[in-house]
């Protein structure tokens, strides 16, 4: 079997390498020929652009923008666009292979995407970020479309650049074609539910892995790193369902109260307070703001960026279960001590899928032209959730193997018997 050797990310362990050693590990359980290895551990499409933008001082700044499609095996690509100011190749690509598997996980017919720009969306004005987002559109013109590759929000982007995306893309076609981006504001065809999606996947899978850890979430404290989007809903649900959230973070700091943190409080001081926490006084500062990761608490969902729980780290980590919001933020050489401590690690491709599942419930609202009520989108995303949990526990218990390479189990090999069906040999 063939193995790739990814160029290194400096300062930061490789997302590329974290996702390939558990795509390796699955391949082989499954015993996947070399053929369907090869297809399905090369990205089907990269697309790199330099976008020369007119900052407000009158300087033109050029900015990299990336577009990785990994697989449309199983239908047109789908992922989000993330606007950081460490955007990598290698990590677009991890992240594109990560939303092919996710998909396949919980059986919705798209294939796999990721956009990237590096850019630090905190330093500049809206008007600037509205220029780039339409600039990288113009770009991506032919590579995106509602039945070839549909982006979607990711970290630093959000329904206001979703809306822009559309404007320009529709602009460019002469007509509006809202079905081409999800995550849009509710009037210009959004689905009711995608805003809270992510967050309330990440608070079904925690509900489900707590019932077979028997850990009752009324007794159960919490930790969630990162208070965006997903961090801020999966704490906020959490806590409607009993858990005291103990600990929250975001760049600014973490904070941390044995008492339990008011979660409405806190979103409301971050929306008022220009979006982070910094100042925060439901909580105590704490000194260390990766600490959040190693406190005594039963869950811990990291919900920020890629490798927060490393093997620098993993050994001093105490909570009993790991539910990932975020996308790779444990290292594959981090895996190995989780499952000799009997950490049960509920892994991103499972654990936050709800967030993709409500965005193809809304490209199938756009192109039906209908809407649908919260709470069907709500039941069918939940339900959807909870077999993915079930069909990912079950291979767990077959192959004898932790969650995460169960997950990859089931993806690949739906995945592989699509490819195999189409006649790719
Ligand atoms: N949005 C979605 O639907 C989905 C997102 N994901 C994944 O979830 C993760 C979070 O995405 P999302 O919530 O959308 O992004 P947001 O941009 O909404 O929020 C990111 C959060 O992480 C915080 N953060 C950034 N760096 C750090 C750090 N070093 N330590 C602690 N907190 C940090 C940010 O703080 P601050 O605001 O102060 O900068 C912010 O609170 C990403 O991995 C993303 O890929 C996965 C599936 C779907
Ligand atoms: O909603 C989507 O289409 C994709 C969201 C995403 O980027 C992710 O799940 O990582």
């Amino acid at each position: 079997m063939a193995y790739i050797e990814p160029a290194p990310i400096k300062d930061k362990e490789n997302p590329l390498e974290s996702m390939m050693e558990r795509f390796n590990i699955a391949a082989e359980k499954l015993g996947l020929s070399d053929e369907v290895y090869n297809v399905l551990k090369n990205p089907a499409k990269q697309v790199i652009v330099s976008l020369p933008i007119t900052m407000d001082n009158g300087k033109i700044q050029v900015f990299e923008g990336i577009r990785v499609i990994h697989s449309n095996i199983l239908g047109p690509a789908k992922g989000g666009i993330r606007f950081a100011p460490d955007v990598h190749i290698d990590e677009v690509r991890a992240l594109a292979a990560w939303m092919t598997w996710k998909c396949a996980v919980v059986d919705i017919p798209y294939g796999g995407g990721k956009g990237g720009v590096r850019c630090n969306p905190r330093e500049m004005s809206k008007g600037e970020i509205e220029r780039l987002v339409r600039a990288y559109t113009l770009s991506m013109i032919d590579v995106f479309g509602p039945d070839k590759d549909i982006p979607a929000p990711d970290m630093g982007t959000g329904p206001r650049e979703m809306a822009w995306l559309m404007d320009e893309y529709s602009k460019a076609r002469g007509m509006t074609v809202n079905s081409v981006v999800t995550g849009k504001p509710l009037v210009l065809g959004g689905s009711l539910g995608r805003t809270e999606a992510t967050g309330r996947g990440v608070m079904v899978s925690a509900l489900a892995a707590m019932q077979k850890l028997k850990i009752n979430p009324f007794q159960a404290t919490c930790a969630v790193q990162g208070f965006g989007n997903v961090g801020s809903w999966a704490a906020r649900l959490l806590e409607e369902r009993g858990l005291k959230i103990v600990a929250i973070s975001d760049h600014t700091g973490a904070f941390y109260n044995e008492k339990g943190i008011n979660i409405v409080e806190a979103i409301e001081y971050r929306d008022a307070n220009g979006g982070n926490l910094e100042g925060f006084k439901g909580g105590d500062k704490m000194e260390n703001a990766g600490d959040l990761l190693i406190l005594d608490v039963d869950v811990l969902v990291p919900a920020a960026v890629e490798d927060v729980i490393t093997i620098h780290n993993v050994n001093d980590v105490k909570a009993k279960l790991i539910v990932e919001g975020a996308n790779g933020p444990t290292s594959a050489k981090a895996d190995a001590i989780i499952n000799e401590k009997g950490i049960m690690a509920v892994p991103d491709i499972l654990a936050n899928a709800g967030g993709v599942t409500v965005s193809y419930f809304e490209w199938v609202q756009n192109r039906l032209g209908y809407k649908w009520t919260a709470d069907r989108v709500n039941r069918r995303s939940d339900r959807i959730m909870k077999d993915a949990f079930d069909t990912v526990y079950q291979t767990s218990l077959k192959y004898e193997v932790p969650m995460r390479i169960a997950a990859y189990i089931v993806a690949i090999d739906k995945v592989a018997k699509t490819y195999t069906y189409r006649g790719g040999f």
